[in-house]
């Protein structure tokens, strides 16, 4: 779904990213983990198109982003859920949702249709559709973030620290939309610092450290352990 090969990038001569690669497979659910101001937010800014690679390929979905703009990328199905949770706060929870559906607004059959799948997975949002949407707590804000991305219909969606600043019980209940999501045959790719969480719902891990991959493995049995990867991500050692 999403190759990200040899990326070099950065701000004028700021390089942050040195030669970055990952790769995230059709229906995967990727983990990006990395300590602040490690590269997490530019190797996404770099996907999603602002941030321009000085080398490297990017290629989602068969095709080669070298030339395609950011507002292109949106259309062919990829959708980043910016950190921070920010929503419109004047404006309904309903009405941020549907902000996610504008490149496709006379298509108000599937919209509807969407919306309402958007609901049944977050049943709080539809409670609260009609209130403003700075009325709502830390992790109504993410769902909504998380369901104004979907009515774009991605293919791949793109989560920035998803479980920041949020309490233990309500990231649960952002993993378990973050597995459902996958369940439903989603990609993604999740950049977190919330070593816990990532290695609850990813089946690959990497570790970025100074704008290269320091570690990666796959989750599971045999994969990657809790106190392995906290030793690599905490900086004990560099790998390879
Ligand atoms: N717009 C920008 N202009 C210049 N430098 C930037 C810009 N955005 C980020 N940087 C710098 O790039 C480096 C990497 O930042 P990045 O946001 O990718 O880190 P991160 O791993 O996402 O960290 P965090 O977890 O803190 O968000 C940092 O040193 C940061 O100061």
């Amino acid at each position: 779904m999403l190759k990200l090969e040899n990326i070099v990038a950065g701000y004028g001569k700021n390089r942050i990213l040195h030669g970055f690669s990952l790769h995230v497979p059709k229906g995967g659910l990727v983990a990006l983990l990395g300590g602040n101001g490690t590269g997490k937010s530019t190797t996404l800014k770099a996907i999603v198109g602002l941030v321009t690679p000085q080398e490297g390929r990017i290629v989602f979905d068969g095709a080669d982003m070298a030339r395609v703009p950011a507002e292109a990328r949106a259309g062919m199905g990829m959708s980043l859920v910016p950190q921070g949770k920010e929503v419109f706060g004047g404006m309904s929870v309903e009405e941020n949702i549907l902000m996610g559906a504008y490149h496709r607004r006379a298509d108000k059959a599937g919209i509807a249709q969407d919306l309402e799948q958007v609901y049944a997975r977050f049943p709080r949002l539809r409670e609260r559709r009609k209130v403003a949407a700075a009325m709502l707590s830390g992790g109504e804000r993410q769902m909504l973030s998380i369901s104004r991305s979907l009515l774009s219909r991605p293919k791949l969606l793109l989560l920035d620290e998803p479980s920041a600043a949020l309490a233990p019980k309500v990231v649960e209940e952002i993993a378990d939309a973050i597995v459902a999501l996958r369940a439903d045959g989603l990609s993604l790719l999740l950049v977190e610092q919330n070593v816990g969480m990532a290695l609850d719902v990813a089946d690959y891990i990497y570790v970025i450290r100074a704008g290269r991959v320091a570690y990666e493995r796959p989750v599971g049995d045999e994969g990657v352990g809790m106190d392995e990867l906290r030793q690599f991500y905490l900086g004990g050692h560099d790998h390879g």
